[in-house]
């Protein structure tokens, strides 16, 4: 201090010795005498934890900003036949996935000298089937075939789909590629180029939520494209341990039949964890490409938000159980929560003041991540915050439902998960539920719904428990209370979306250029043919009043009507065209608005009380949501052709 003094004057020393003071040992020293060995050890692990969750995602940002900021072309697209490897893509499929034509499309667009495609559809009556067969028909060129019907080799149904396809398979290399993902034409290219490069056995794509057309599908988008995508990015920059999710991966059939196969993962749900770990055990490294596979999200609602997470949770814990452990820690709230104990003892911050800062700057980074990936500034800021809010408030009761219960549903089929990672089946009702025809107004056009009973079946909680609950929320007073909060929320989220317009009437009346009736769409039931065509249009295509009511219909088509019939889809689309309004159609007749008809009309028919917020909240928050995908999807198209098809 006193070379100090010397050196820079009295005024600097003062004040260097007020900061050493207040920063110094002195404090410290106070804490270890002040807390027991737990209480530090508490301490230290809630720090380390927070500081791991911002590294992790400062990292992914970084990741984001540099690995997918564009992409270079590949050295083995420019190879000639001879030379390059083949790959065989797989798309296993059943029914009819959001954005499905596009999806299955962007694989024949590959640009990749030698490549087959396999369609694998389980039942000789899916829709998905005639979607396939004008895909072959429109690139004739493109070496692609479809192989109907399963194989059982075990429970899991995606590999019981697609098993005879992997056997059959003309090339080493395959790409499982699933219905529901879009990938740019240059992947194959740059994914083989890593495929080639010494001890890479495995290459995967991040899974990129987009098309959001609903609350539900908002809410998975934020899940992937935030925490999902921060950690996923980041666990696999360490390279220490496998973490895999199977939308978008190329193996060697080679290395995988040394442990016997794609038929040996039969057993198991989550398959694409499990058979990226093998090939990792084997010493092989996975490797990821500047590419993003698109997930079109179409109209999930809220519902089919919580059970697919809380599908893939539930398989997790028992095939990665400590990464399932920490699993609430990493989420902002239960992240939050630990810290500011942590920081509370070592500085002394006050804990609200500390959880202000932390769910402020844990935001901002969410946000970051999301605008670093999509490659955009995104201009709706209020529309993210209140659907990451959503997302964040639901992900710890989420994440509760999802551990105490040990039945999953996918795709009509209910699997009972045993403690070896393996499956039950518990229901199986593929083929009779594709043939099914619903005619609206029947008592069979409302079956109970599949998604309320398998909430309740699903949970562990004792009949006599949930009896007690229905009765106690029908009772008057619990129902008002709902009421006045539904209400309070509608009023809140009105105040804020109108704040947002001022300013944005020329975009308000765009929107409502399109003049569509009710009247003009209900007459104009599809022929098949008119359905593929619809599944053709490009969404970044603005309507004109010509054809307004096939977009309509293409918008329909978009959503996830798994395992339904085209009949089943044309009553469908007339059923939810009449429960809606005139006004609406007229507001959001564009296709880059993303249409509101998936939105407001759930994908299966529903209690009431079960849709009762996503009704009260979507129209607005959706709304303002489909500003920001609008702006999204224009940007994507520059930069990955997505979306933009002649
Ligand atoms: C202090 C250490 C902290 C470590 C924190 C680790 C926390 C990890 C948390 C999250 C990991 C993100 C992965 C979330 C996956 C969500 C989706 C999912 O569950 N998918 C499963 C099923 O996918 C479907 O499978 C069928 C297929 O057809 C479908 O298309 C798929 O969607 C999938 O099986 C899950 C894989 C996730 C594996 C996670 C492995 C985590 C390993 C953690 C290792 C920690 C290393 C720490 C390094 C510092
Ligand atoms: O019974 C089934 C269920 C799923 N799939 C396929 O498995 C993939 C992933 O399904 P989904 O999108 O439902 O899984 P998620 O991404 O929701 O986990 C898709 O290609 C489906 O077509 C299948 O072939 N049979």
């Amino acid at each position: 201090m006193e070379r100090l003094h010397n050196y820079l004057g009295p005024s600097f020393a003062v004040a260097a010795e007020g900061l050493s003071s207040s920063f110094s040992s002195q404090p410290l020293d106070s804490v270890w005498e002040r807390h027991s060995k737990l209480q530090l050890f508490c301490m230290i692990l809630s720090i380390v934890l927070w500081v791991f969750c911002f590294t992790a995602a400062i990292t992914a940002i970084t990741i984001s900003r540099t690995r997918y900021a564009g992409h270079k072309r590949s050295l083995s697209s420019r190879m000639t036949k001879d030379e390059a490897p083949g790959v065989s893509i797989i798309r296993p499929l059943r029914g009819i996935d959001s954005n499905m034509y596009e999806n299955l499309a962007s694989s024949f667009r590959q640009d990749y000298p030698l490549f087959e495609i396999i369609f694998s559809v389980a039942q000789p009556n899916d829709p998905a089937i005639a979607v396939v067969k004008d895909l072959i028909k429109k690139y004739p060129k493109v070496d692609a075939r479809i192989i109907i019907g399963e194989k059982n080799v075990g429970i899991n149904p995606k590999i019981n789909n697609m098993i005879q396809s992997y056997e059959t398979a003309k090339y080493d290399i395959v790409w499982v590629c699933d219905s529901n993902v879009y990938v740019d034409p240059g992947c194959m290219g740059r994914s083989v180029d890593k495929m080639m490069k010494p001890g890479v056995g495995l290459v995967h794509h991040l899974p990129f939520g987009v098309r959001p057309q609903t609350l539900g599908s908002e809410l998975e988008l934020m899940f992937l494209d935030t925490v999902h995508a921060k950690m996923y990015l980041f666990i696999n920059w360490t390279g220490l341990a496998s973490c895999v999710v199977g939308k978008s991966n190329l193996y060697r059939r080679s290395d995988l039949n040394k442990v016997g196969g794609l038929a040996a993962f039969g057993k198991y749900m989550a398959e694409d964890n499990l058979v990226a770990t093998a090939i990792f055990n084997m010493g092989y490294k996975h490797e990821m490409t500047s590419d993003l596979a698109y997930q079109s999200l179409g109209s999930m609602t809220p519902s089919d938000y919580f059970l697919r997470r809380a599908r893939w949770t539930r398989i997790r814990k028992y095939t990665v159980t400590a990464a399932t452990v920490v699993e609430p820690f990493i989420e902002m709230i239960g992240c939050g929560l630990v810290a500011s104990y942590g920081f509370n003892l070592l500085w002394n911050i006050h804990m609200l003041n500390f959880l202000a800062f932390h769910v402020v700057f844990w935001f901002l980074v969410d946000w970051t991540m999301y605008q670093a990936l999509s490659g955009e500034k995104m201009d709706n800021l209020r529309g993210f915050l209140m659907a990451w809010c959503l997302r964040e408030l639901a992900a710890l009761p989420l994440y509760t439902y999802a551990v105490v219960g040990s039945t999953v549903d996918w795709r009509d089929q209910t699997f009972l998960l045993l403690r070896d990672g393996t499956v039950k089946a518990l229901t199986s009702t593929p083929s009779t539920k594709a043939t099914k025809t619903i005619v609206p107004g029947s008592p069979s056009s409302t079956p109970p719904s599949p998604t309320t009973a398998a909430f309740w079946a699903n949970t562990m909680v004792p009949q006599s428990t949930q009896d007690s609950l229905r009765k106690f929320f029908r009772r008057p007073a619990v129902i008002s209370v709902v009421r006045s909060t539904l209400a309070v929320i509608h009023f809140l989220v009105d105040i804020l979306i109108k704040s947002q317009r001022n300013g944005n009437e020329d975009e308000d009346g765009e929107l409502s250029d399109g003049n569509i009736s009710e009247e003009n769409v209900r007459s104009n039931v599809p022929e098949k043919e008119e359905i593929l065509k619809l599944q053709k249009v490009p969404l970044k295509q603005r309507v004109s009043s010509s054809n307004i009511k096939n977009k309509k219909y293409a918008f329909d088509y978009d959503g996830d009507d798994s395992s339904a019939t085209e009949s089943e889809l044309v009553l469908r689309r007339s059923s939810r065209l009449k429960t809606s309004g005139r006004s609406k159609f007229q507001k959001h007749a564009t296709f880059e608005s993303e249409d509101d008809e998936g939105r407001i009309l759930m994908r299966h028919d529903r209690s009431a009380e079960e849709d009762e917020l996503s009704k009260a909240v979507e129209p607005y928050l959706s709304d303002s949501l489909s500003r920001r995908g609008r702006t999204r999807r224009v940007d994507i198209s520059n930069t990955s052709q997505f979306l933009s098809v002649p």
